[in-house]
């Protein structure tokens, strides 16, 4: 009995500490445990609660004239529309208050900040350019109604399954929306001890995405300003991401694929991979030279990369 409890003591695992982040192998197997409780993701599946119809529209005529009521601000005259997706809870509703310049700082935005509907309407100013700006907190029709110059895809630094979210709204995106420009964002990186999305990671996703990532703190209102330019210059066909070339956005020349996984490969290489193979061959050179003094020199200063 003594000799059970023993085994027991040695063989438990240790207690971990809530603030501690999950391994990954347990953010995936949690991942995989709430995959049936799943947020609803547009143009997935019909949706079970629209925006504007729980207050406005009776639900039963709800679809089409809620999507009316949003292509109605398609219409506003000018203006450049920004949509943020994501999945529940990853801070998007943070995010416009704070885009909109509804949070307690000031920015260069127009204090005639209004609320129209799901979108907020503001006037940016932007490399010495106003512009008119609607941000929606997100699209909750199916996303081949959207309409949009650039779209946020939004999630959390500290929910993993927020990040594969991303990922799957991005390719339900380029399948009905091929041109609309995409930002994504990592949100809440002032919970540096809950992060489960490393920004390399992430990085190597936008990358994939053919796209920029920005990390940012809504509820700090830190990286929000750099958001917001990114989104308006992007919205103007101003803002250069990966793949796409200066001007038109929807006329841009894309990345080729071929090139893109071998960039998104090459930052998944080990860095010191690249200067080992420099490192054998410089020896080798050494050894053939029979010079000790390049050897000596490699391990110098002169030569920061042999080190
Ligand atoms: N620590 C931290 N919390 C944040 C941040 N942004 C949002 N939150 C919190 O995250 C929670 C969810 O934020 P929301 O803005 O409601 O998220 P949402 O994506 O709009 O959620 P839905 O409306 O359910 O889709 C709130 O408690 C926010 O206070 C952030 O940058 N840092």
């Amino acid at each position: 009995m003594a000799d059970q409890y023993s085994m027991f003591l040695t063989t438990a695992p240790p207690l971990r500490r809530g603030s501690t982040p999950l391994p990954l192998k347990h953010q995936l197997r949690r991942e995989e445990a709430v995959s049936e409780d799943c947020d609803w993701i547009p143009g997935l599946e019909e949706p079970a609660a629209l925006p504007i119809s729980d207050t406005a529209v009776p639900r039963n005529e709800s679809f089409s004239q809620s999507a009316a009521a949003q292509s109605a601000y398609h219409n506003h005259s000018g203006a450049l529309r920004i949509v943020l997706l994501g999945q529940n809870g990853v801070g998007k509703s943070s995010l416009v208050l704070s885009l909109a310049g509804q949070s307690d700082r000031s920015l260069s935005i127009d204090s005639e900040t209004q609320a129209c509907g799901e979108g907020y309407e503001c006037t940016v100013t932007v490399d010495d350019e106003d512009s008119k700006v609607i941000i929606f907190d997100n699209w909750k029709q199916d996303l081949s109604t959207l309409q949009c110059d650039v779209c946020i895809l939004v999630f959390s630094v500290t929910d993993r399954r927020s990040f594969h979210r991303t990922a799957q709204l991005r390719l339900l995106l380029r399948e009905s929306q091929p041109h609309t420009p995409i930002i994504l964002v990592g949100n809440k990186s002032d919970l540096v001890r809950s992060r489960e999305i490393s920004s390399e990671e992430a990085q190597s996703s936008a990358m994939m995405f053919d796209c920029v990532y920005l990390e940012l703190s809504a509820s700090l209102d830190h990286g929000t300003n750099e958001l917001l330019e990114a989104a308006v210059r992007t919205a103007r066909g101003d803002c250069v991401g990966p793949g796409w070339t200066d001007g038109d956005p929807g006329a841009a020349r894309r990345e080729s694929l071929t090139s893109r996984a071998k960039r998104f490969l090459a930052g998944l290489v080990p860095r010191s991979y690249g200067r080992d193979r420099d490192r054998g061959r410089y020896r080798e050179m050494s050894r053939q030279r029979g010079s000790k003094i390049l050897r000596q020199k490699s391990r110098s200063c002169h030569d920061l990369s042999a080190l």
